[in-house]
């Protein structure tokens, strides 16, 4: 299903204005499934999964361990390696000034074009993602120079823009990376992916490595350049809390689908699909009261025994007996799409948890 979305708020709490409906389309992924080839047969770590990103938009992508958000924006970065395999599905850029292209199918030549000029990416491991034995200003200049007609002293004066806009002053382009402190490296990281001014920022979990509070910093930096440089981000994360100042739409995933989407601010605090209730509860809110942090019982779904129904059914308090039968569909729910047999009655705070939920092992589970 695709995913529409309307009704979302002019603001964010950051001031950005967040784009609307009519926002133009920047990706369009529709019915990605990805598979693991193993000895029991396909695993399916992404199924079905559908969502648009429009122009200027920060898109979350929430969910814990193993419910397949790496795999997914592998598939949409053309990264992935045997055994994955893409089963179905389409994920067209609308890259500017240039021809709609599936991701997905498009040649190498055309993804090596499109890579650094219209999406780049900053994985987890920020940190060790620049090259320790070259300076600051060469690592610029080679990204720079590979995909723009331009004099070395206009990549340095580019560069030194770039650097500026995450903070650190021009002047540090003739260091090498091991000579900056950690935040500096991951907002040089960042600063050197947005070098070439790409339409769409892909970041997984890129604060990981670092304390709450450069966490934060970080996240307010990202939210200044895009401001600034208009770009689209897909932001991918155990921790819900992170997407509430970050996101302006979150999706959550589990087992391999979206599970809930909408928008950031209303899916945190009302969240409708009772999974992403357990996410967001077992993470300490980055501002506002602490909550009492409950996790979720049991273990993430083992790929090769998911259950016949929804994924989450074996951890869920509110589980009755038709979730067992059919994988529920991605359904609008006023704000939202949520796949859960009973997202209304549950919205209307109808619904009391089953005496005895049944988790996996019925152990609290941290969610990460
Ligand atoms: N090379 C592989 N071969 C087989 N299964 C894999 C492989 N890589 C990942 N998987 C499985 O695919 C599922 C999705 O993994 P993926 O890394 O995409 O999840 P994730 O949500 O990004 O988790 P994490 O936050 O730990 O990276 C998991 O069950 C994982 O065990």
């Amino acid at each position: 299903m695709s995913e529409t979305l309307t009704g979302t708020a002019p603001g964010t709490p950051s001031g950005r204005t967040r784009p609307g409906p009519d926002s133009e389309i920047l990706l369009d992924v529709q019915s990605l499934s990805v598979d693991y080839g193993s000895d029991y047969g396909p695993l399916p770590a992404v199924s079905d999964v559908s969502f648009t990103l429009r122009r200027g938009e920060i898109l979350g992508i929430a969910g814990e361990s193993g419910s397949g958000k790496t795999t997914l924006i592998n598939a949409l970065l053309r990264l992935l390696r045997p055994p994955a395999t893409v089963r179905s599905g389409s994920a067209v850029l609308h890259p500017s000034g240039g021809e709609p292209v599936d991701l997905l199918s498009v040649g190498q030549k055309r993804l090596r074009e499109l890579r650094w000029e219209h999406s780049a990416v900053v994985f987890q491991s920020a940190m060790n993602a620049l090259n320790p034995v070259l300076r600051l200003e060469k690592q610029f200049a080679d990204a720079l120079r590979a995909h723009r007609k331009i004099s070395k002293a206009e990549a340095r004066e580019r560069s030194a823009r770039m650097l500026e806009l995450v903070g650190i002053p021009a002047g540090r382009l003739a260091d090498y990376p091991h000579e900056l402190s950690g935040g500096m490296r991951q907002r040089a990281t960042i600063a050197l992916a947005l070098v070439c001014e790409p339409d769409l920022l892909v970041m997984d979990e890129p604060t990981t490595a670092v304390d709450v509070v450069m966490q934060r910093q970080i996240l307010r930096q990202l939210i200044r350049l895009q401001r600034t440089l208009g770009f689209s981000v897909v932001f991918i994360t155990h921790d819900l809390s992170l997407l509430l100042e970050t996101a302006d739409r979150i999706a959550v995933m589990y087992g391999g689908r979206i599970v809930e989407s909408g928008p950031a601010g209303a899916l945190y605090r009302e969240p409708r699909h009772p999974y992403t209730r357990g996410l967001r509860d077992s993470f300490p809110p980055l501002q506002g009261p602490l909550r009492k942090l409950t996790g979720i019982p049991g273990t993430p779904p083992d790929l090769r025994r998911l259950p016949p129904g929804c994924p989450f059914e074996p951890r869920c308090a509110h589980a009755v007996a038709a979730c067992a039968q059919a994988v529920p569909a991605l359904e609008a729910d006023g704000d939202r799409l949520v796949a859960c047999v009973r997202t209304g009655e549950l919205t209307a705070g109808a619904a009391a948890p089953d005496e005895t939920p049944a988790p996996n092992n019925g152990e609290p589970d941290e969610a990460s």
